[in-house]
């Protein structure tokens, strides 16, 4: 029989909802998913869904959400009563015996960011609401979530890990999206490990530039976002610098989010006192996605950019690119750009026929001049379009010269052959290109650095 805090268990949440106004994501992540086990007396016991969210999560939810619950439950009933959590997977185990250690040691202090100006490059697309959450990625979901809802309160740091493409930038952005939206003055800078390296060597190559600007910038945030950390991996200046500035950012008590392929402890050339302190948070990994978490990407992706493509296609898609959310939506996108090239309609047939270089039988993937154009323009921030068109203007020249240099590396196309690919260029222009890279390669040390990332990324092996 149901008991009246089970009766009104969704009018609690929603008006736990309104009157903290709380994110949808939010409300989806902790609160829809909490399920009252047990009424006795005046002590209310609520179940975690640990296997969605992770058994860390019920300290965040205890300081975060307990004392509001716990308000909204006797605004609701008119009653006063204690609540307790606990973890689906220890119910079973549960004695019920009344107890005082529920909200009694929660926290709801709140630690508002020391307001400065917000300086990131966010990608306004990467939010908790564009990202998809399956079996695959949900405890690293959760904990994202949880930082950047409380910053520096809870998991510090987050090291997020995971395979080339399956989410990791995104999950970061979308921290800083979150947090910049409940503060926008926080100071909250995203970059990628290459960036922090091309910047340190500049701050010190430089006789102009002052080391000390590097350092101020880096140890006066709020926020801390550094992805794809393995590429600082074996620069030991670097990781030097790095040590400190994470030492600084800790001790002030500043969030540190960190990404990689690998988890610290795989992680060969980490300096052993680096891998200590990136275990004292939180780590995480995302997998690659099972079936249904990959067609329900194909569909956001479908609905963010306003495609229609047959459930038949969608699920050829979702049955032949496995491990890769990236090559996933590079499916989708060159699918329709098929289509629309050849003024076909998009069948199962035009969709074998436009990915014929990505599925092929033995399943052993080629690596194509679209796969690293994709992979070029965002290192760089320009569209694919923008590539492929005339516009010369360096910020676009450039990455299509890297672009024509990697296809020549990596790929066994003719001069002819990527000029075709990029934009219908003829051979000259594509010879001239990969000229200008690679004496430039010879002493360039940012390239050098942009270069190893791109060919780890586009072939990971
Ligand atoms: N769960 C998800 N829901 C929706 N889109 C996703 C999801 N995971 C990844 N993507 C999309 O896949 C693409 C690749 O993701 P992202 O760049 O975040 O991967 P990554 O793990 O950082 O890769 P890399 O190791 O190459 O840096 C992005 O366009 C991102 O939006």
């Amino acid at each position: 029989m149901k008991n009246i805090i089970q009766d009104k268990w969704d009018v609690i949440l929603q008006a736990l909802k309104n009157e903290h106004d709380i994110s949808d994501v939010s409300f989806r992540t902790w609160l829809l998913p909490l399920e009252v086990y047990d009424v006795k007396d005046n002590l209310i016991t609520i179940l975690i869904n640990d296997k969605q969210i992770g058994s860390d999560s019920i300290n965040f939810i205890r300081r975060k959400y307990g004392l509001p619950l716990k308000v909204a439950i006797e605004e609701v009933t008119n009653k006063n009563y204690e609540i307790e959590f606990i973890l689906g997977s220890k119910a079973e185990k549960l004695h019920k015996e009344d107890s005082n250690t529920t909200s009694s040691n929660h926290n709801n202090t709140n630690t508002a960011l020391t307001p400065t100006n917000a300086y990131p490059f966010l990608n306004p697309r990467y939010t908790f609401d564009t990202f998809v959450v399956g079996a695959n990625n949900n405890l690293a979901h959760a904990a994202s979530l949880a930082v950047a809802e409380s910053p520096a309160e809870v998991y510090n740091p987050l090291f997020i890990y995971g395979g080339v493409g399956l989410g990791k930038t995104h999950l970061m952005h979308s921290i800083a999206h979150f947090i910049l939206k409940n503060n926008p003055k926080a100071k909250v800078l995203y970059v990628t490990s290459e960036k922090f390296t091309n910047e340190l060597i500049e701050s010190i190559r430089n006789e102009n530039s002052n080391p000390s600007q590097f350092r101020e910038k880096y140890r006066n945030i709020d926020v801390l976002l550094i992805d794809d950390i393995q590429f600082i991996i074996g620069k030991e200046s670097t990781q030097q610098e790095f040590f400190h500035t994470f030492n600084t950012l800790h001790e002030s008590k500043k969030q540190i989010i960190i990404s990689s392929d690998k988890p610290p402890k795989d992680i060969e050339t980490l300096e052993e006192r680096l891998r200590s302190r990136f275990e004292w948070g939180l780590t995480v990994d995302i997998q690659s996605p099972d079936y249904e978490t990959r067609m329900a990407i194909l569909k956001k992706k479908e609905e963010l950019d306003g495609l229609h493509i047959d459930n038949e296609v969608m699920k050829y898609i979702a049955t032949n690119i496995k491990s890769n959310i990236r090559e996933l939506e590079g499916a989708l996108t060159k699918i329709d750009a098929y289509s629309k090239l050849e003024k076909k309609e998009i069948t199962v047939e035009l969709a074998t026929q436009a990915l014929k270089d990505l599925i092929s039988p033995n399943d052993k993937k080629e690596i194509t001049a679209d796969f690293i154009a994709q992979i070029v323009s965002e290192h760089f921030n320009v569209t694919q379009a923008e590539m492929l068109s005339s516009k010369k203007s360096r910020n676009i020249a450039y990455p299509r010269q890297i672009t024509m240099y990697l296809c020549r590396k990596m790929t066994e196309l003719s001069l002819t052959d990527i000029g075709k690919k990029l934009g219908n260029r003829d051979h000259t222009t594509v010879l001239h290109g990969i000229d200008k890279v690679t004496k430039d390669l010879e002493k360039d040390q940012t390239l050098q650095n942009a270069i190893e990332v791109l060919t780890k990324k586009i072939n990971p092996q």
